[in-house]
């Protein structure tokens, strides 16, 4: 699991480890790791040329200490003081591994840009001087300390100028700017360093591929398929016949034991042509609703819970989300439809997608499921995960109605939704990039990627 914790959790961890440390061993623990991060991209030390651009705070004297590991490996080090004060110690070790202090100005040519500006004390933005240093190495690789400067490292907000990093190198465990957008979208590729905080639980996570395989389930050995779950799909419409098809193939993954389609009896034709393992209407452990639904949305969602068992409430039946309020139950909007259901504006939500998707939870006491690039998905209680899966190629029709028929079969199987939805998440991404191999795939293909990608998980 990755995890991610907000700056005073990880000021308050710092605080126990610092007490018990030698001074200043905490700051080599993490300029070595960085130092190491940078060469490692550089392919080596000698002859190449790095920058350091340095801020006021320990940031900055984490980018000076691992500028001096640099210079004593060969590496032509200059630093960059932007602010009237920078780290004394980091200073005095530069220059006495024989690094320099420079002016911003046009530089020869450099290798790397260390960013040191600000890490988890910076305020967002970046000051007229960090704006103009930065335009005089634009097109240089970038390796952020701790965090890219600028964003809103607990929210993942953007609001002013920021840097924007090729690798950012962090201490200790991620904090949420690196996995919620935007900010996200500005660290780049991700290393993290241990320097041996002892941390609470992380309020924000990210599944890797170990997680939900640990989480998927798997058929006992005299399981039969009702004992596997029953998912039902009530999606489709006369007039939107392939939402039904979508949503069962995502939900025909072959995790739940049988699936069971009730809806319009023309999208049902269709789905038995396509499916011919589809039953009809009965006795089922989790329901999808709402995708191509039209205007039997609200009966539809109304038929589900009445049932009592946990739902998947998609497309046009989050119009109706108060009904299942307190119910088992993910809600699966994109930032549109979210905006609508808070009343707000659909760029608000992208401004803040962890804080939009936190309050559509509490407010309707369910698992919200937020699609974007870096899905959100949050418990009522605030705990969220971010699904670092998928591909751009993902952003195409249908492909919302696979990834709630995929969310129903987990929860069909037994899994929380919360587990259902994060690793439904998780799993649709994964499967869009087997699928797509850096070309263009359509929604079908997704739900066709599934038993391959499964595979290889339930093996493991
Ligand atoms: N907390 C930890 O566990 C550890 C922290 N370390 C480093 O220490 C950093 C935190 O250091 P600090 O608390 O000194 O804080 P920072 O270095 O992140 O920034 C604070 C300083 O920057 C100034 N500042 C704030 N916003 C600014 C802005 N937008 N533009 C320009 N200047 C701004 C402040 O006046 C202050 O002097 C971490 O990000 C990490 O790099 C590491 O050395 C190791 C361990
Ligand atoms: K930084």
């Amino acid at each position: 699991m990755l995890r991610a914790h907000t700056v005073e959790q990880v000021r308050t961890a710092e605080a126990a480890l610092l007490a018990r440390l030698p001074e200043g061993a905490l700051m080599q623990r993490a300029a070595a790791g960085l130092a190491y991060a940078v060469l490692d991209l550089l392919g080596g030390g000698y002859g190449r040329r790095v920058l350091l651009l340095v801020g006021s705070g320990d940031n900055g004297g984490d980018a000076l200490h691992a500028g001096a590991v640099l210079a004593r490996r060969g590496v032509q080090v200059e630093a960059w003081l932007l602010s009237s004060s920078a780290h004394e110690g980091g200073v005095a070790a530069l220059r006495g591994a024989g690094g320099r202090i420079g002016t911003p100005g046009p530089t020869g040519r450099l290798d790397v840009v260390v960013d040191g500006i600000v890490g988890i004390g910076g305020r967002p933005g970046l000051r007229p001087d960090a704006v103009a240093a930065l335009a005089h190495v634009a097109g240089v690789p970038v390796v952020a300390v701790d965090t890219p400067s600028g964003v809103d490292v607990d929210t993942g907000e953007i609001s002013g100028s920021h840097v924007t990093a090729d690798l950012t190198v962090t201490f200790g465990t991620h904090k949420v700017c690196h996995l919620v957008d935007p900010a996200a979208q500005a660290c780049g590729a991700l290393q993290l360093v241990d320097i041996g905080l002892d941390l609470p639980e992380a309020p924000v996570e990210a599944l890797q591929a170990a997680d939900v395989a640990a989480l998927l389930p798997r058929p006992a050995a005299d399981a039969h398929k009702y004992t596997r779950g029953v998912v039902g799909v009530r999606s489709g419409s006369a007039a939107y016949p392939g939402a039904a098809l979508l949503s069962v193939a995502g939900a025909a993954c072959g995790l739940a034991g049988m699936v069971r389609y009730d809806g319009d009896p023309a999208a049902l034709d269709l789905v038995r042509a396509a499916h011919p393992e589809v039953v009809g209407p009965g006795r089922v452990q989790a329901w999808v609703v709402g995708s191509g639904s039209d205007d039997g949305a609200e009966d539809a969602l109304r038929a589900a819970v009445a049932d009592g068992v946990p739902i998947v409430v998609d497309a046009d039946a989050l119009a109706f989300a108060r009904l299942t309020r307190g119910r088992p139950a993910v809600l699966t909007p994109h930032a549109g439809e979210l905006a609508r259901l808070l009343g707000v504006e659909r760029a608000d939500v992208e401004a803040r997608w962890l804080e939009h998707a936190r309050r559509a939870a509490r407010e309707h006491d369910a698992v919200v499921l937020l699609k974007g690039r870096h899905t959100v998905v949050a418990r009522p209680d605030g705990r969220a995960r971010v699904t670092t899966t998928g591909t751009p190629w993902l952003a195409t029709a249908g492909a919302g109605d696979v990834l709630g028929g995929l969310v129903g079969a987990l929860l069909a199987t037994g899994l929380d939704p919360f587990d259902a939805a994060s690793v439904g998440s998780w799993l649709h991404g994964a499967a869009a990039t087997l699928a797509a191999q850096d070309g263009p795939i359509v929604a079908s293909d997704v739900a066709a990627a599934l038993p391959d990608l499964l595979a290889t998980l339930t093996t493991r």
